[in-house]
């Protein structure tokens, strides 16, 4: 097998929520989205980088000794890991290693059995995954040859190509819709999604499990206009089997500090929609004849 790595920001074991079943999702670093609400700002940065949480610090300046550079400010630092080896509570941590797929297969088999037992497998997050499409397509290609299932779960931020190309060994798209609007997608991830349109339309064509993912934002489009706008969207759109809508939740919150930036102001006024609000939002979605549920994906 090829010595391919990518980097990895987390593996999370026995999730219920990205897809059917027990799943391991492993969470690929780098995004060209920024999306005030992401909920895994982490990801964002494409390579390795530190984090320091001051709660956790007992200023034993051991990270300080460690870095044979003096603590590099952040625009020097070389993400080289040494400070958060050398920290004893976990105060400052390293985001993001370079991992080969063998290492990551490793972990992913240590799950085969819950899998099997429950329908699950594993699911490819991030981040943006296809943002690392070599590294992926092996790690694909690796589960398939194991009978393991796997899924992405893709805002579809890529060319074409790409996705086209890792659609056959993908058993299960989640894809993230965030809105219908052009303007407003611009305005509230950074980039506009006429590209993430037209890959839902050629994905659709050729893949037969889609589960459309809809993150609801409050500020953003939690509006009749917006979801109504989004449910045509998904009624029209083939290889739909299901649609989650996903009520906002607020656990990036103690992230922006540890990561030293500066929360945006949205993500500070924001609150969970109510439950009446999802299920009056799903309603929408559900009259086009569209299987759809409220949660996190399973
Ligand atoms: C972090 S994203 C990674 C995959 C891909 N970049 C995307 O946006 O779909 C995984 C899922 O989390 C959802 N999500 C991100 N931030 C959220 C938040 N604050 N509340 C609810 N869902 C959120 C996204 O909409 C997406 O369905
Ligand atoms: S990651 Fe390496 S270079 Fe960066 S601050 Fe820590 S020890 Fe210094
Ligand atoms: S090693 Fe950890 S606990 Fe000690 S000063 Fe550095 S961040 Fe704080
Ligand atoms: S596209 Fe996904 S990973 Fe990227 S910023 Fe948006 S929610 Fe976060």
């Amino acid at each position: 097998m090829a010595m391919t790595e990518g980097i990895i920001f987390n593996v999370q074991r026995y999730s219920l929520h990205d897809g059917p079943g027990i799943r391991t999702t492993v969470f690929l670093k780098g995004c060209p989205a920024r999306c005030w609400w992401c909920h895994n700002p982490e990801s964002q940065n494409p390579s390795p980088q530190t984090a320091w949480s001051q709660n956790r610090c007992i200023s034993c300046d051991a990270c300080l000794l460690a870095c044979h550079e003096g603590l590099k400010p952040r625009e020097a630092c070389r993400a080289c890991g040494d400070c958060a080896e050398a920290c004893p509570t976990g105060a400052r941590e390293l985001l993001g290693t370079p991992t080969s797929v063998e290492e990551v297969l490793h972990l992913i088999l240590k799950d085969r059995m819950f899998f099997e037992d429950s329908g699950g497998g594993v699911t490819f997050s991030g981040g943006e995954p296809l943002c690392q499409p070599a590294f992926l397509k092996e790690l694909l290609l690796a589960c398939r040859a194991r009978g393991i299932h796997t899924a992405v779960d893709t805002a579809a931020l890529c060319p074409p190509e790409t996705l086209l190309d890792l659609a056959p060994l993908t058993d299960l798209f989640l894809f993230d819709l965030k809105c219908a609007d052009d303007a407003l997608h611009q305005k509230g991830t950074g980039v506009g999604n006429a590209r993430i349109l037209d890959n839902l339309t050629r994905l659709g064509r050729m893949h037969r499990n889609i589960w459309l993912r809809i993150p609801v934002i409050p500020g953003f489009n939690d509006t009749e206009a917006e979801m109504t706008a989004l449910a045509d969207l998904a009624a029209r759109a083939a290889g739909v089997r299901q649609v989650w809508l996903l009520p906002y939740h607020g656990t990036w919150a103690a992230k922006p500090a540890r990561l030293g930036t500066e929360p945006a102001a949205e993500a500070l006024a924001a609150q969970t929609p109510a439950p009446q609000t999802m299920e009056h939002f799903a309603r929408l979605f559900a009259a086009r004849g569209l299987d759809t549920q409220i949660g996190g994906g399973a």
